[in-house]
Order: structure tokens, then C-alpha cells, then sequence
């Protein structure tokens, strides 16, 4: 499944951050990256792991071309499809699911895939539902669905398992390594929760704090299907001594 990708072959995603200062409404800087160099192995899962408010969500803003305001620069190929999956499902609350998914979808994305797609993330019987009609749980495989329908080239997700009970973030985790195993697609996503990065990460970038910037890039080369509680656990354990800031408990 995973041996599509190639961890030596070059990154077409390649994120390089001079600076970036956000500016408050009375004029306050605040500088949150300087000097980020980050390459995106293809068709790899990367997880951003650091302290809080060192600007991950910052990073993914400006990757995602929502902030334009840094210097240096992301390089990516022309016409890249990215894909998105934030805390907040923000689905459209006058469409239905069905509605906000096709809204998005890919053009060649037919109306056979989205039923094999809504199957998959266990929402097929929430189609013709409005977002307010379902639990913060359905909302969020609803977007994950919603991100997939892009067939990204870049698929960015920030905390998209976080407030969840345990049992629905497992749940929506092992979603997540479905749909993505049956698509690689190069991936990044943010998350508090050491133990869902080692779960899920190929590379896992250890982020300093502000200003942040890469302190290292970890590979876990085991495939996530064969990732056993206790290789989490050992692989934390060596983390947490290393990086006591970045894999202490949360
Ligand atoms: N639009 C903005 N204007 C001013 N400051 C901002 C703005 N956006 C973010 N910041 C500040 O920049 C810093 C980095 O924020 P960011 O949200 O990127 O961090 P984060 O690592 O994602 O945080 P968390 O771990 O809490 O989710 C924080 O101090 C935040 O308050």
C-alpha cells in the first residue's frame, strides 16, 4: 500500500520561511517562524508536533496560501490541489452534507465515488443531513470526506481529532489511515496528542518554540498499520527525553 512512496524522491512541496511577524490591530509584533525549512516527502504523512502558540497553525495558514504576508517562500507545483480539515468542520449550514462535498469535489470525483467515499467514512446514511443535524463526531468525518472529494495533491489538517471522546478520535483516526492508504496523498497535520502523531506519522517534525522553526525531523519507518500500542509507548518514551518540550504528557 505505502510502497508508493519514495522518501528519497525529491519533495514537490518545499516550505522555506524567513520571517514571519504577525502584526496585532494596535501595531504589536509578534514574530512567529524565522528561518523554517521543511520538505514534504511524497505521498507522506508529516506531523507537526510543538509547544503551544509557536506557530504550527501559522505555518499552515501560509502553506495553505491563506496568508501571503512572510518572506521566503513555498514551493509547489503550479495548479497543486490542496485540501483542507480544521478543529471546526466548517461545513456550510445551509447545504446539506451531500451539497458541501460536491461543492468542493474534484471535477473528474463521480457520484459513484462519493457513495464509496461517504461508506468509508461511515456517513452515507448522513448525506441529505444538515451539518447542525449531526454530532461534532459525524461533522468531522463529514469533512474528512469533504477534504478527500479534492483528490489533493496537499492534504493540511489542523487538530482534526481534537474534543473528541477517545473512542471517536480512534475511531476517526483509523478513517483517516483508511481513506488516506486507498489515496496516498502528501500530507501535514498539526496535533497536541503525541501519542495520534506516532500513530500516524511518517516524518515527524519536532518544532521549536516561538519563533519556531525545525529542530528535527524524525522518521518512523514502521507502517502505521503495524504500530503496536507498546512501540508507541517505547517511541514516546525516547522522545520525551529528547524532546521533553515537544512529548512531555499533555
Ligand atoms: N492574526 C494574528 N495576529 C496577531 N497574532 C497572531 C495572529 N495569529 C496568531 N498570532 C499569534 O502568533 C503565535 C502563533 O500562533 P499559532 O496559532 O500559529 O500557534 P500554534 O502553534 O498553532 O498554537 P496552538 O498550539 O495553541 O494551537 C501566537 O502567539 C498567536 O497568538
Amino acid at each position: 500500500m505505502k510502497d508508493t512512496r519514495h522518501a528519497g524522491v525529491t519533495s514537490q512541496f518545499k516550505i522555506r520561511i524567513g520571517e514571519k511577524t504577525h502584526v496585532g490591530a494596535d501595531g504589536t509584533r509578534l514574530t512567529a517562524i524565522r528561518e523554517l525549512s521543511l520538505d514534504l516527502a511524497p505521498e507522506s504523512m508529516t506531523v507537526l508536533m510543538g509547544p503551544s502558540g509557536c506557530g504550527k497553525t501559522t505555518l499552515l495558514r501560509i502553506v495553505a496560501g491563506l496568508d501571503d504576508e512572510f518572506t521566503g517562500e513555498i514551493d509547489m507545483p503550479a495548479h497543486a490541489r490542496l485540501g483542507f480539515m480544521f478543529q471546526e468542520p466548517r461545513l456550510l449550514p445551509w447545504r446539506t452534507v451531500q451539497q458541501n462535498i460536491e461543492l468542493v469535489a474534484a471535477p473528474g470525483f463521480s457520484g459513484k465515488d462519493l457513495e464509496t467515499l461517504a461508506e468509508a467514512v461511515g456517513i452515507a446514511e448522513m448525506m441529505s443531513r444538515y451539518p447542525q443535524e449531526l454530532s461534532l463526531g459525524l461533522a468531522r468525518r463529514a469533512a474528512l470526506a469533504r477534504a478527500f472529494s479534492t483528490e489533493p495533491d496537499l492534504l493540511l489538517l489542523d487538530e482534526p481529532f481534537v474534543s473528541l471522546d477517545e473512542r471517536t478520535a480512534d475511531r476517526l483516526r483509523r478513517l483517516l489511515l483508511k481513506v488516506w492508504s486507498a489515496r496516498p496523498t502528501t500530507a501535514v497535520m498539526v496535533t497536541h496528542n503525541p501519542r495520534e502523531a506516532l500513530q500516524l506519522a511518517d516524518n515527524l517534525v519536532v518544532m521549536a518554540p516561538r519563533p519556531t522553526h525545525v529542530l528535527a525531523v524524525e522518521s518512523i519507518d514502521v507502517p502505521q498499520k503495524d504500530r503496536d500500542p507498546a512501540m508507541i509507548e517505547a517511541l514516546l518514551t525516547d522522545l520525551s527525553k529528547r524532546f521533553p518540550a515537544n512529548f512531555s504528557e499533555m
